[in-house]
C-alpha cells in the first residue's frame, strides 16, 4: 500500500489531512515531530501489530482462523486504545465500531484534497467517478460505497473488501491506494488508480479487433493476476469482463473485490452460491453449490476469454436456468457418470432430458487448436478439469507463436468502459427514435433496448416516461448531456451544484447529484442478486420434472431470444384469467402469490429466501405506486444478498 502515502508523507504532521498510509511501508515515525497525535497513532499501531503476532500464535494452536484472530485482536484489552487510536486518525466511529480492521493502520485521505470529475462507472453497490488529485493532478478512480443506511452489514461487507485489497499486491491486480473519509462523513470513497478502460468496452467496441497476440497478452496478464489471488486463498468471485480493467499503457488490472473471499484448505466454509455475475457463473454454482473452489474463477476467466475472442458475452442467459441450458448448448451436457455421481443440491432439477453435443469448436473456428484447447480446459462442465490459473499459463496456447505481444505495444484507445458502451448503445437507439419521431413513424413507445453487453440491463426498464435518467454522457468539458428518452439539455441550463455534502469540488454542472439515478432496478441478474431457488422451482418445469400444467407455460422474454427455452411465466393473459400472477406487481403494492395462498406453484416458490418479489426472471407490472414498490424492493433484496452472505459464511471471518 502506499504510493499516496510514501509520496504524501509532508501530510503526516496533520493526522486528519493525512492520506492512507500502511504501516508496513511507511517511514520510519519521525518521533522529532510535535504532533503527539501522529507519536500515538503510530505507538499503538505497534502494540496492536504485537498482539496479532502473539494472539496469531495462540490461536493457530487452538486451531483458529487469522480472520479470528483479527476479531478476537478487536474485542481483546485493546480494543479500547484501537477505537481511541482510529478515532483520533479521523475515521467516523460508525466504521471503526464495525470494521476496525479494514482500516487498521491507516488515517483517512479528505475529500478536499481531489476534484471529482464525471462518473465512470455504475455498480450495484457504488457509483465510481474519475477524480483529479489536486496537489499532484493524478487521476484517480474514486469508488463511492453505498450503504444501507449504515447498516453494519453493509459496512461489514465493505470492509471484506477492503481486507481483500490490503492482502493482495500484484501489477495485476487493482490497488487500492486509500480511502477517503471523515469523522463526520457517512460515506466512504476507496481510491483507486485510475484505468481508462475496461474488457467489457474494448471488447464490445466494433472498431476494435484484437490480434491473436494481444488477446494473449491481456489473457495472460488477468491469469497472472488471478494465479496471485488463488496463491493467496482468494477468489474473486465476480470475474467479469468489467471488472477487468486496462489502463493506457496496455496494463491490465483485475478490481472489484467486493464478492472476493478467502478460502484456505485449513479454513473451508460453506460458502454461497449466490455470486458471480450471471453470465460468468460455473455451472455448479447454478446448480447450489456450497464447497466450491478457485475454479468458479477459472470458469469465468473462460467465459472472458470467448467474450473477447468473439467481441460478445458468450453466455447471455437472462435466469439461471437459461443459463444452463446456454452452458449445455455451449459445452455440450454432462455425461450420465457426472449425474450419478454429483452431490450438487440442485443437479436433479437441472438435468438435461436429452444429451446436448458440444459446439464450442464450431464456435472458435477462428481460435487456434491450442487457443480452443484452452478454452475447452476452462469452460469443462467439471470443476477439478479446468486446472488452475498456473496451469492455464503454462499451457501451449502461450508457448506457441504468436506470442503475447508486449503489454506496452498494445493500441491507445479512446476511453471505453461498460458504461461507454451502453451510452454508445443509448445513443445509437435515440438517433433511431429520432429519425423515427421525424419521419412520424414509431409514435408508440417501444420496448426499451436492452443494451448488448450488460447483464444488468435486463432489469432496468424506464418506470414512467417522463423518469429522468442521470446519465451523464459528457467528458469534461463537454456541452450536451442526455435523459433516457432522448430528451437533451444543456449543462449551462442547469443550476450549479458544488456537492457540499460529499466535501468535493465538482468539475462539471450538473443537474443533480449523478448517484441519485431514477431510473430502478427491480430484477438484478448480477452477482448479488440471484435467485436461484425459484429458477429451481422452473427448472422443474423446463428439464421435464412438471410441477404445473403444460398449457400453463407461455414465453415471456424481452429482446433478443436466440435461442429461447424459456418458460418462466405464465402468460399475462393467462394471469389475468386465473390470478397466478407470480412474483409479477400490479401496482397494488402485493404480489399477486400473496393472496393465492393455495396455489400450487406458490407452494413451490415457499423457499424463496428474499420474499415474493424476488422473481428469477422479467417482471411484469402495471402503473400504479410502482417507484415506491420498486424501492423497497430493491432495498429488501439489497439487504437480504447482504444477510445472507454473512450468515452464510460467518465462518471465514
Ligand atoms: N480504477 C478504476 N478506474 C476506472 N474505472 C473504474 C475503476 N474501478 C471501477 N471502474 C469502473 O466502474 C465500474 C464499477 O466498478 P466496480 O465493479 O468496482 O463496482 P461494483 O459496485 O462492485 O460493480 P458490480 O455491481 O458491477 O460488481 C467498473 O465496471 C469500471 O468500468
Amino acid at each position: 500500500m502506499g504510493c499516496i502515502s510514501s509520496k504524501n508523507v509532508s501530510y503526516l504532521g496533520d493526522q486528519s489531512a493525512s492520506p492512507v498510509r500502511d504501516r508496513e511501508n511507511a517511514p520510519e515515525p519521525d518521533f522529532s515531530s510535535t504532533n503527539q497525535h501522529h507519536r500515538v497513532f503510530v505507538d499503538h499501531s505497534l502494540e496492536a501489530s504485537h498482539n496479532i503476532h502473539r494472539r496469531s500464535r495462540k490461536s493457530k494452536r487452538l486451531g483458529g482462523s487469522d480472520s479470528r484472530v483479527g476479531k478476537s485482536l478487536l474485542s481483546g484489552l485493546s480494543q479500547r486504545n484501537i477505537e481511541a487510536e482510529h478515532a483520533a486518525a479521523g475515521w467516523p466511529s460508525w466504521l471503526c465500531e464495525v470494521a476496525s480492521e479494514a482500516v487498521h493502520g491507516w488515517v483517512p485521505l479528505k475529500a478536499e484534497a481531489f476534484q471529482k470529475l464525471e462518473k465512470i462507472g455504475q455498480g450495484t453497490y457504488s457509483s465510481v467517478f474519475r477524480a483529479r488529485e489536486v496537489e499532484t493532478g493524478k487521476m484517480v478512480a474514486l469508488k463511492k460505497v453505498k450503504f444501507d443506511n449504515l447498516q453494519p452489514e453493509s459496512i461489514r461487507f465493505m470492509a471484506r473488501e477492503i481486507l481483500i485489497l490490503r492482502k493482495l499486491n500484484h501489477p495485476n491486480i487493482m490497488k487500492l491506494e486509500g480511502i477517503i473519509t471523515s469523522r463526520a462523513s457517512s460515506s466512504i470513497y476507496l481510491v483507486f488508480e485510475y484505468m481508462e478502460h475496461d474488457l467489457a468496452g474494448l471488447s464490445s467496441n466494433p472498431d476494435i479487433r484484437f490480434t491473436e497476440s494481444q488477446i494473449k497478452c491481456y489473457m495472460q496478464q488477468l491469469l497472472w493476476g488471478l494465479e496471485h489471488c488463488h496463491m493467496r486463498g482468494v477468489i474473486h468471485r465476480d470475474i467479469k469482463a468489467s471488472n477487468i480493467l486496462v489502463n493506457n499503457k496496455g496494463v491490465l488490472k483485475l478490481g472489484d473485490f467486493g464478492l472476493a473471499n478467502v478460502v484456505t484448505a485449513k479454513n473451508k466454509h460453506q460458502l454461497t452460491s449466490r455470486v458471480v455475475t450471471l453470465w460468468y457463473r460455473a455451472p455448479e454454482l447454478l446448480m447450489g453449490s456450497t464447497s466450491y473452489g478457485v475454479s468458479i474463477d477459472l470458469w469465468s476467466v473462460g467465459c472472458v476469454f470467448a467474450e473477447i475472442l468473439m467481441g460478445k458475452p458468450i453466455l447471455k442467459g437472462r435466469t439461471e436456468i437459461e443459463q444452463l441450458h446456454k452452458i449445455y448448448k455451449l459445452c455440450g451436457s454432462p455425461p450420465d457418470s457426472f449425474w450419478r455421481k454429483t452431490r450438487l443440491p440442485h443437479a436433479t432439477s437441472f438435468r438435461p432430458q436429452h444429451t446436448y453435443e458440444a459446439t464450442l469448436r464450431e464456435r472458435c473456428k477462428e481460435l487456434s487448436t491450442t487457443g480452443v484447447l484452452l478454452l475447452e480446459t476452462l469452460l469443462s462442465m467439471e470443476a477439478y478439469k479446468r486446472g488452475t490459473a498456473s496451469s492455464a499459463l503454462n499451457s501451449e496456447y502461450f508457448l506457441t507463436r504468436p506470442y503475447a505481444c508486449d503489454p506496452s505495444s498494445l493500441p491507445k484507445y479512446p476511453p471505453n468502459k461498460e458504461m461507454d458502451a451502453k451510452n454508445r448503445d443509448d445513443m445509437r437507439r435515440k438517433r433511431a427514435n429520432l429519425k423515427l419521431r421525424e419521419s412520424g413513424v414509431g409514435r408508440k413507445q417501444k420496448r426499451p433496448h436492452r443494451e448488448e453487453h450488460d447483464p444488468k440491463s435486463y432489469s432496468k426498464l424506464p418506470i414512467r416516461q417522463d423518469t429522468f435518467e442521470d446519465k451523464n454522457i459528457t467528458n469534461e468539458g463537454s456541452q450536451a448531456t442526455t435523459t433516457t428518452h432522448g430528451n437533451y439539455y444543456k449543462l449551462s441550463d442547469l443550476p450549479m451544484t458544488t456537492g457540499p455534502a460529499s466535501g468535493f469540488s465538482w468539475a462539471v454542472k450538473r443537474r443533480k447529484d449523478p448517484d441519485n439515478i431514477s431510473t430502478l432496478t427491480y430484477y438484478q441478474p448480477s452477482s448479488r442478486s440471484q435467485l436461484s431457488e425459484t429458477s429451481v422451482a422452473f427448472a422443474k418445469n423446463t428439464f421435464g420434472l412438471n410441477l404445473k400444467p403444460e398449457n400453463e407455460s407461455v414465453y415471456e422474454i424481452q429482446g433478443d431470444n436466440d435461442d429461447q427455452i424459456m418458460e418462466e411465466l405464465p402468460s399475462e393473459d393467462k394471469l389475468n384469467r386465473t390470478g397466478k400472477r407470480h412474483g409479477s406487481l400490479d401496482g397494488s403494492g402485493l404480489d399477486l402469490c400473496q393472496r393465492e395462498e393455495d396455489s400450487p406453484l406458490k407452494k413451490n416458490l415457499e423457499h424463496l429466501q428474499f420474499g415474493k418479489q424476488n422473481m428469477s426472471g422479467p417482471l411484469i407490472f402495471k402503473s400504479g405506486k410502482i417507484d415506491e414498490i420498486l424501492l423497497r424492493n430493491e432495498s429488501n433484496i439489497r439487504q437480504a444478498v447482504r444477510k445472507s452472505h454473512f450468515k452464510m459464511e460467518q465462518g471465514d471471518r
